[in-house]
């Protein structure tokens, strides 16, 4: 075993694409966390933030932005738009104001008269400003709604979706990663969406600005555009390695935040406490945090020395403009008024280019996380759980599973090969065999969360490959081996296996009472009761009372067939046989029970038996059957199970008389 560690060991970290595994990846994770980046280098379609095509790229993005915010709300839209464009209108009609106020300043004749000329120049200016304020206001009232509302759309369809997709596809690794990267797609379109206004308000300006410079002279322009183009390199080139970055560092950033999780929840408190694993993880996490402080630390280098050389390549253009507007003046090309004029709109221009490029940065860049959801649902597509397909039988004899093969993905042997075994309706049927044997695999096959590689699963005579999945997990309940905790009411916990309907609280007390979870009348608030220690008003329950509201919830929803995986690990001896006569009581009113247990005695309650192992049928039969046969796997396990009673009571041992004589 040593050995077969130590091999595997070597291979992962030759066959790795980088530097080794840190030991916290190694330790805790058994290998890199980190994502080799090249794909994104060679995914050119989606992955360009170079400064050409950043700028070639801007329609797309504001269309992009455009189709976001039009989904969520067509009259904000046309209302902002028609809000920046009159602002960009009255910025243009200040500028000409302005130049036209200085010529009138600078013209001959007496001060009195300038100034009297000048009064209904600033009476304009002043109403243009007026005019542009109700515009910034008409915008914002009508843009800061909209992004919250595109947030919530997008996150809508993330969430949609990923309700809908097969339980393989969420096992899958690389899947996930899609998965998770597409999070944040949801805000990333909210801030492309505020964005965009910014950016269009700020190309109407500029517009304006460029226009009024035009007039002026045409080389005033090209050197206002000049001057930006430093800034521009160095913010995208920033950008693209902060979203390398992002997407190399994704897993490593979820597993340090599961170590953080592990200290701060309650799942592994107690032992983070009793066995003192509190400073071993938190010791992880300090290493993990500095690696990843590293990598921000690198950003940051990057992000210094390319601003510092974009800042003196700007300030040598902005010389040059400056030089050239003095040159202009001297050979007369240029008015003094004019110059003045030139002065301003450079000033406000390269602003507002310089905002622009950071802007025009950010929507890449959240485009990018935008384009991981187009990416998402593309693939996703792939592994929708297929809607449609025939229907299935009202009334069934058995479910037939035939040479039936699956494998999970990744997974290097089969979990089941080659099954074939009857599940006859209205029955017990017990799935038995070790760990690992596949007895759950088959179980989530049965009620299709997994299709076969091969093989197949009949209904009376319909191939299960040809029905409606929605109606073949309409036909389940599950009582599941790991209950889901919801956190939420006690009467949520129960009614959530069938939210079709409203809740019927007749149903609900029965059930609670057949399973034993009447203890939820003596809560605090009874079945209103929040089972949740980490919100207010929540209590906690203990794992018997958890397992007996997840029993509950699978007889809630009175479906034709019930998997009841381990439903009595964590039961007291009386409510485990109070279980069982319930499972036998619905078996006797016709409902199907697929029941996987290890104990042994419980699956005497059964009226067929299949024995796994290793994936394969060994045996069926009945358990009479079965236990008549002294050599099977059953009579085996029944006989281990059996052997520490088989004399009746165990006797006083040593350790009571001793106790007795104290
Ligand atoms: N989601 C999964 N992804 C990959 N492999 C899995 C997955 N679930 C189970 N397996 C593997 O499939 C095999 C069968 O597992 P399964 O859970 O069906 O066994 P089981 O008989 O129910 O075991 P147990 O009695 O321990 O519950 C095991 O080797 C297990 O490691």
């Amino acid at each position: 075993m040593r050995k077969r560690w130590a091999a595997r060991r070597g291979s992962r970290r030759t066959a790795g694409d980088g530097p080794p595994p840190s030991a916290s990846e190694e330790q805790l994770f058994g290998g890199r966390l980190l994502y080799d980046a090249s794909w994104t280098r060679h995914d050119g379609d989606w992955f360009k933030l170079g400064a050409r095509q950043s700028v070639a790229a801007l329609p797309r993005l504001l269309g992009a932005a455009a189709g976001l915010a039009w989904r969520a709300d067509r009259g904000a839209v046309l209302a902002v738009l028609a809000a920046e464009l009159c602002r960009g209108a009255a910025r243009a009609v200040g500028l000409l104001g302005v130049n036209a106020a200085l010529a009138a300043l600078l013209a001959g004749g007496t001060m009195d008269a300038r100034l009297r000329s000048v009064i209904p120049i600033a009476v304009l200016l002043a109403a243009v400003a007026a005019v542009g304020a109700v515009c910034t206001a008409v915008s914002a009232r009508f843009s800061e709604p909209l992004g919250p509302r595109v947030e919530r759309l997008v996150r809508h369809s993330y969430l949609e979706r990923s309700s809908r997709v097969e339980m393989v596809a969420l096992e899958d690794h690389a899947f996930h990663r899609l998965l998770e990267s597409a999070k944040l797609s949801a805000v990333s379109a909210r801030r492309m969406v505020e964005q965009s206004v910014t950016v269009i308000g700020l190309l109407f300006s500029l517009a304006a600005m460029g226009g009024v410079l035009a007039r002026l002279h045409w080389l005033l322009v090209l050197m206002l555009a000049v001057m930006v183009l430093p800034g521009m390199w160095a913010t995208l080139t920033v950008a693209r390695h902060r979203y390398e970055s992002f997407h190399r560092w994704l897993q490593y950033d979820r597993a340090a935040g599961t170590v953080a999780d592990l200290l701060t929840g309650t799942d592994a408190a107690a032992e983070v406490r009793v066995h003192d694993a509190g400073p071993f993880l938190l010791e992880h996490h300090r290493l993990m945090s500095e690696a990843e402080e590293a990598e921000q630390d690198r950003l940051a280098r990057l992000t210094a020395r390319l601003r510092i050389t974009a800042s003196s390549l700007t300030g040598l253009i902005a010389v040059a403009t400056y030089g050239l507007l003095a040159g202009l003046l001297w050979s007369g090309a240029l008015a003094l008024a004019g110059a003045g004029t030139a002065v301003l709109a450079i000033r406000q221009g390269s602003t507002a280019l310089e905002n622009l490029v950071s802007r025009i940065n950010v929507l890449h860049r959240e485009s990018l996380h935008v384009a991981d959801l187009r990416r998402f649902l593309a693939e996703s597509a792939r592994h929708l759980i297929r809607t449609g397909g025939g229907p299935l039988p009202r009334k069934v004899e058995a479910i037939r599973v035939r040479n039936l093969t699956f494998t999970y993905p990744g997974s290097p042997h089969p979990a089941l090969h080659d099954v074939t075994l009857t599940v006859p309706t209205g029955r017990i049927v017990a799935l038995v065999g070790e760990n690992g044997s596949g007895k759950t695999t088959l179980a989530k096959l049965l009620c299709g969360l997994y299709l076969a590689d091969t093989g197949s699963i009949h209904w009376d005579d319909v191939d299960a490959a040809t029905a409606d999945r929605a109606e073949i997990f309409a036909r389940f309940a599950l009582i599941q081996q790991d209950h889901v905790r919801w956190p939420m009411t006690a009467a949520v916990n129960v009614a959530i296996s069938r939210t079709g309907h409203p809740v019927d609280e007749r149903r609900l007390f029965s059930t609670a009472e057949d399973a034993g979870a009447d203890f939820v009348d003596d809560l605090p608030h009874g079945w209103r009761t929040l089972l949740s220690r980490t919100f207010v008003r929540g209590v906690q329950l203990s794992g018997g009372q958890w397992q007996r509201l997840g029993i509950a919830r699978g007889h809630y929803r009175e479906a034709d067939v019930l998997i009841v995986d381990e439903p009595t690990a964590a039961l007291d001896a009386k409510a485990e046989e109070h279980t069982f006569n319930h499972i036998r009581a619905v078996a006797d009113r016709g409902q199907t029970v697929v029941l996987i247990t290890h104990r042994m005695a419980s699956v005497q309650h059964a009226d067929l038996v299949h024995v796994l192992h290793k994936g394969r049928l060994v045996e069926s039969g009945t358990p009479h059957e079965l236990l008549s046969d002294p050599d099977s796997r059953y009579r085996v396990l029944y006989d281990i199970q059996a052997a520490p009673f088989a004399h009746g009571p165990p006797r006083t041992g040593g350790r009571a008389r001793r106790q007795e004589s104290l």
